[in-house]
């Protein structure tokens, strides 16, 4: 008897709230039920303990930053226990697949103890927004089928964490997730202008396979370090952010290599020019009787890098490479343009064991004592000896004993060598007397056709500049009293496989 009473009392109150609610809603004014609702939210925030940030999608017509961030960040907690539904992708800028909640979905992310309950939500907007809509200055909210956000809740008392370290702590993580996940570029100048279609550089090497001297490497890292983390710095003393590096030792030494790993390390984007044709053109232009315009002189060079790092906010690292540091001009190398030196020398014991290690997972042999007073008699690189132990992957032993033999060959030849020398004369153009090993060292006579001037081994081949965005500019001088072409330092050709085919100063400008 007693629930049939109870029932017919929860029957009457529902249907006389169904009652209230259809007056309400049909004779109150949105305007005032908007106050009341107002009104009754404020009521319940002062009995409850929590707070709740909300993060738009967009701002305007923008996309909120900090949404992203949260999206990347939350990504990476996916395999929270509150989580039921995750999403996934990817996009061709991406190396790894790319995780974030689904709507609806909670997850608690916990801060210095502290619990954090994030939840995304998707609200649907009306086909025809009204004047009235509240969309929180979401622009696109008019354009879209539906609005997203995250909401972050926590305990009152935590809002100053949650404000001055938590959300901060969020950006970053983000950050670092995204640079983790970046390809990095690499750009080449054609026809004169950058590249349109990005190339994804794959290259493999890293500070831990770039066999070099360790300390040398180490205070390498820390400069590189220092400087990406230096943008107060370098505002504080007034400085552009940029950063010069010169790399200098014989051919095969591992120039190109240290800039594959730098590029790894910072995840800068590399542009890349080849100063060889730069020459090239200029020599061709020169036959053509037009000489003037295209001409890479040493001060349009040195504006154009200035002015390059000058006009652009963001940090921005340039590397030259030289076989011949000694000729290179002083206004070049001076600091400032290029801040750190770095001598990558021909093989010796510690880089050969780096070698040693990195092929075949070694730290020593019977031959390495062999090995390693041969090293100190006779000049090999690295790339020489690295080539010689991939011969003969498959068999350590044959592959030490062979690089062992090509040790004494090669002082062989160059006893050989310095005998005839004194016979013949240095410079004279043959075959006899290949400059060194690699591409870079060979004579090139008339590859392109009649007229061309003829190069040899040389100096300044080679200009990286490494930077984050694909923003460049540059300044234009007209002055022109050192043509590079004539500079000792800049009689160069690269044959590396990324040098772009047809450049010109132009090149230079359009960064
Ligand atoms: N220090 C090194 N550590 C590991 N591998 C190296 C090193 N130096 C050279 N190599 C190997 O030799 C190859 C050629 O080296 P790299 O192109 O970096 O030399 P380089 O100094 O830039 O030569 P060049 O002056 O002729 O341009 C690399 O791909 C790498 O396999």
């Amino acid at each position: 008897m007693k629930s049939k009473n109870l029932l017919s009392t929860l029957g009457s109150i529902a249907a006389a709230s169904m009652v209230i609610r259809t007056i309400v809603n049909d004779f109150l004014p949105p305007q005032v039920m908007n106050y009341f609702s107002c009104k009754l939210e404020n009521l319940s925030h002062h009995f409850t303990s929590q707070i709740t940030i909300v993060i738009e999608e967009f701002r305007g017509l923008a996309v909120n930053q900090v949404f992203e961030a949260v999206d990347i960040y939350l990504g990476s907690k996916t395999a929270a226990p509150s989580i039921q539904r995750v999403k996934v992708g990817k996009s061709e800028k991406d190396n790894k697949l790319a995780l974030s909640m689904d709507r609806g979905g909670i997850l608690v992310d916990v801060f210095e103890k502290v619990e954090m309950k994030w939840q995304l939500v998707c609200s649907p907007v009306d086909s025809v927004p009204s004047r009235n809509q509240n969309n929180g200055g979401d622009l696109n909210s008019s354009l879209r089928s539906e609005v997203r956000r995250y909401e972050l809740s926590f305990h009152k008392r935590n809002k100053d964490l949650v404000i001055d370290s938590y959300l901060p702590y969020v950006l970053e993580r983000a950050k670092l997730m995204t640079e983790e996940k970046k390809m990095i570029n690499l750009h080449t100048v054609v026809y004169g202008r950058w590249d349109v279609e990005e190339i994804k550089l794959k290259h493999p090497m890293t500070f831990n396979t770039l066999a070099m001297d360790s300390e040398l490497k180490r205070a390498v890292m820390v400069d590189l370090q220092h400087f990406t983390n230096g943008e107060e710095y370098y505002k504080r003393v007034g400085k552009a952010w940029k950063r010069g590096y010169l790399l200098y030792g014989p051919p095969g030494t591992g120039k190109s290599s240290l800039i594959a790993a730098m590029a790894n390390y910072l995840k800068y984007d590399i542009y890349d020019l080849d100063l060889t044709d730069l020459q090239n053109r200029e020599s061709e232009t020169e036959s053509d009787g037009n000489q003037g315009d295209n001409q890479v002189t040493l001060s349009r060079l040195l504006n154009c890098i200035d002015g390059l790092w000058s006009c652009c906010g963001e940090e921005r690292i340039i590397i030259f490479t030289t076989n011949h540091k000694e000729r290179l001009d002083p206004a070049l190398v001076r600091p400032g343009r290029m801040d750190m030196h770095i001598h990558m020398s021909y093989c010796n014991v510690s880089i050969f064991k780096q070698l040693a290690f990195n092929y075949f997972g070694i730290g020593n042999d019977g031959v390495f004592e062999q090995i390693e007073r041969m090293l100190e008699e006779v000049n090999v690189s690295p790339a020489e000896v690295a080539g010689e132990l991939m011969k003969k992957n498959w068999n350590r032993e044959a592959a030490f004993q062979g690089l062992l033999q090509f040790l004494h060959e090669k002082k062989e030849r160059h006893l050989k060598c310095e005998e005839e020398i004194l016979i013949v004369p240095p410079f004279a153009e043959s075959p006899q007397f290949p400059s060194s090993q690699s591409n870079r060292g060979r004579w090139r006579s008339g590859r392109r056709g009649r007229g061309r001037r003829r190069v040899r081994d040389g100096v300044a081949a080679h200009a990286s500049i490494c930077q984050r965005s694909g923003s460049t500019n540059v300044m234009e001088t007209n002055c022109r009293e050192h043509v590079v072409a004539e500079l000792d330092c800049c009689v160069a050709f690269d044959v590396n496989a990324h040098s772009a085919p047809n450049m010109g100063f132009e090149g230079l400008k359009n960064m």
